[in-house]
C-alpha cells in the first residue's frame, strides 16, 4: 500500500468561473502547519489519462499585482487559457513565496537586486539556496486526486526530476513562452544563466 509522504487535509471542491475560463478550486492544508495549497482544474478527476498540468510557485508581487520583475504572473494566466482550451488540466498552485524563502526575505533579495545583485547571488548572501522549493507536495496532492501522468508546464527541470522522483510519470514537458522587458531581463536570464532552466 502506499503511504503518503505528507499527511493532507482536502477541503471542498467548489466552482470558479474566472475570465480565463470555467474552472474548479480544492484547496489543501498540510496537516500540522499552516501551510495552504490549491488547485484550480477543469475536467472529470478520476478519468484517468494525462492531464495538462502547471505547479505554481505563489508569486504575490506579479500573480496578484502583475509586475514586470518576473514572469509569473504571465506563466499562471498563459496555464490557464491553456488548459480552458485543452479542456482538461490542472494547476497546483503552491504556497512557496520567493522560491520557498517567504516574502519578507523575497524583497529583502529584491532590495538586493536593485543595488545590482542577480536573484541567485542574492539569496546566497541572505544564507539561502538559490532555490529552496520542494515539490513532493505536489506530486503528493496529484496522487491524492488520482493524477498520475502528467504534461508538464514548465521550463524548470527541477520540477520534471522531483514528479519523476515522486512517482508521476511526465510524458512531455510544455514550455511556456513569456516575453522579455526592460525590467525582467536580468532576471529571465539568470534562470536560464545559472539556475539551469530550459
Ligand atoms: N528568491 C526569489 N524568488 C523570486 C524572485 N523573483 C520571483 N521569485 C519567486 O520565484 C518563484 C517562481 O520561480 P521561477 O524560477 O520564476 O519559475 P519556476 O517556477 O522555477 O519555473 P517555471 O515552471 O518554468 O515557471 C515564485 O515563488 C516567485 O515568488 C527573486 O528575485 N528572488
Ligand atoms: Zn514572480
Amino acid at each position: 500500500m502506499y503511504t503518503s509522504k505528507i499527511e493532507l487535509i482536502q477541503g471542498e471542491k467548489v466552482k470558479l468561473p474566472t475570465k480565463y475560463g470555467d474552472f474548479e478550486l480544492i484547496p489543501f492544508q498540510e496537516e500540522g502547519t499552516d501551510l495552504e495549497h490549491v488547485i484550480l482544474m477543469k475536467g472529470v478527476l478520476h478519468s484517468g489519462g494525462v492531464w495538462l498540468t502547471r505547479i505554481h510557485s505563489s508569486c504575490v508581487t506579479s500573480d496578484i499585482f502583475g509586475s514586470y520583475r518576473c514572469d509569473c504572473g504571465e506563466q499562471l494566466i498563459k496555464s490557464m487559457e491553456l488548459i480552458e482550451e485543452k479542456g482538461k488540466g490542472i494547476i497546483v498552485y503552491l504556497q512557496q513565496e520567493g522560491r520557498g524563502i517567504g516574502l519578507m526575505n523575497k524583497i529583502s533579495a529584491y532590495k538586493l537586486q536593485e543595488k545590482g545583485l542577480d536573484t541567485v547571488e542574492a539569496n546566497l548572501h541572505l544564507g539561502f539556496a538559490p532555490d529552496e522549493r520542494d515539490y513532493t507536495v505536489a506530486a503528493e496532492i496529484l496522487k491524492s486526486l488520482n493524477i498520475s501522468m502528467i504534461q508538464l508546464l514548465t521550463n524548470n527541470p527541477e520540477k520534471i526530476i522531483s514528479m519523476e522522483e515522486n512517482g508521476i510519470t511526465v510524458v512531455e514537458r510544455v514550455p511556456l513562452y513569456i516575453k522579455h522587458n526592460e525590467h525582467n531581463h536580468k532576471y529571465l536570464t539568470t534562470k536560464l544563466s545559472k539556475m539551469g532552466h530550459l
